[in-house]
């Protein structure tokens, strides 16, 4: 398979101003020699605890920040040097962020940034009820975004997102704050869009998420990969042993009688 995203030696730090006159600086190394491949098609998933790096990685890929070291490719262009070329072929969302006007329509959201993208009206008016459709908001497209649920948001969100027709979509935390059934609904649209032939690279925390959806994973931890892999890849890691061991607490405390993403992932990254 063809490699769309090459990560290779990748490292980011932040300088923090400290102290009570913010004299001293100390450094944050987000990212440690992260390498990674993401390929044509596949739902990536980008794992690892809170403030492992995720959202910087994210940013780094989607042009929003430059690494402090390390090589990058996103469909066949450098990250340094081809910064806009990548950003005609990609589009992300961040996890919470507000990016659509509230107190317009759905519909007037997807006609304003695709107005931005300079896009040609004649292809806005067949494409906006398309895109509104694709997302399950095909009937809604004329009421306004206040009007909707958070999980409809997100939607559109991702409707917007798709108006630059990218061939990879970043997702940072893309189920945040959503209900089952709103998560529900995200993750159908994802699957729908990677069957489309969108390649996706999102960050969750939910596990199940993951394991429902990614067709492979790699979990990162003080910015630093632990393992990259598919599900079974990774699930082999964990001894038989450490698997009876899982499965022996499971039954005492009565629970779900498998092995599941969240049991290799806590055991991963150590808090078990
Ligand atoms: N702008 C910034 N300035 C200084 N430090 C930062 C900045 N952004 C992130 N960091 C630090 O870099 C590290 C990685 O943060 P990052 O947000 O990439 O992690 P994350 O895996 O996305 O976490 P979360 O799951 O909580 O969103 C953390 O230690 C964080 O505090």
């Amino acid at each position: 398979m063809e490699p769309i995203v090459k990560v290779e030696h990748l490292y980011r730090e932040y300088r923090v101003k400290q102290g009570l006159f913010k004299k001293e600086k100390s450094r944050v190394e987000a990212v440690r020699d992260l390498s990674f491949e993401v390929y044509k098609g596949e739902i990536f998933g980008l794992l690892g605890p809170n403030g492992a790096g995720k959202s910087t990685t994210i940013k780094i890929l989607s042009t929003m920040l430059l690494p402090t070291a390390g090589k990058v490719e996103i469909a066949g262009c450098d990250i340094y040097t081809e910064e806009q070329a990548i950003r005609t072929k990609i589009n992300f969302i961040f996890g919470g962020e507000r990016s659509l006007y509230f107190r317009l329509t759905a519909a007037d959201n997807l006609y304003y940034f695709a107005d931005l993208y300079q896009l040609p009206r004649s292809e806005q008016v067949k494409m906006i009820p398309e895109l509104l459709e694709l997302v399950g908001l095909g009937d809604v497209g004329n009421r306004r975004v206040e009007t909707f649920s958070k999980g409809m948001k997100q939607r559109l969100q991702i409707a917007r997102a798709l108006l630059n027709q990218p061939e990879i979509i970043f997702l940072d935390e893309p189920s945040i704050g959503l209900d089952p059934i709103g998560a529900l609904e995200l993750r159908n649209l994802v699957k729908k869009l990677a069957q489309q032939g969108k390649t996706i690279l999102l960050t969750t925390h939910y596990m199940a998420e993951a394991e429902e959806l990614c067709d492979r994973i790699a979990i990162i931890n003080h910015g630093e990969m632990l393992t990259c892999g598919t599900l079974e890849e990774i699930a082999s890691l964990v001894t038989d042993e450490e698997k009876a061991t899982i499965l022996e607490e499971k039954a005492m405390q009565q629970s779900e009688l498998d092995v599941t993403l969240e049991d290799i992932y806590l055991k991963l990254v150590g808090r078990v």
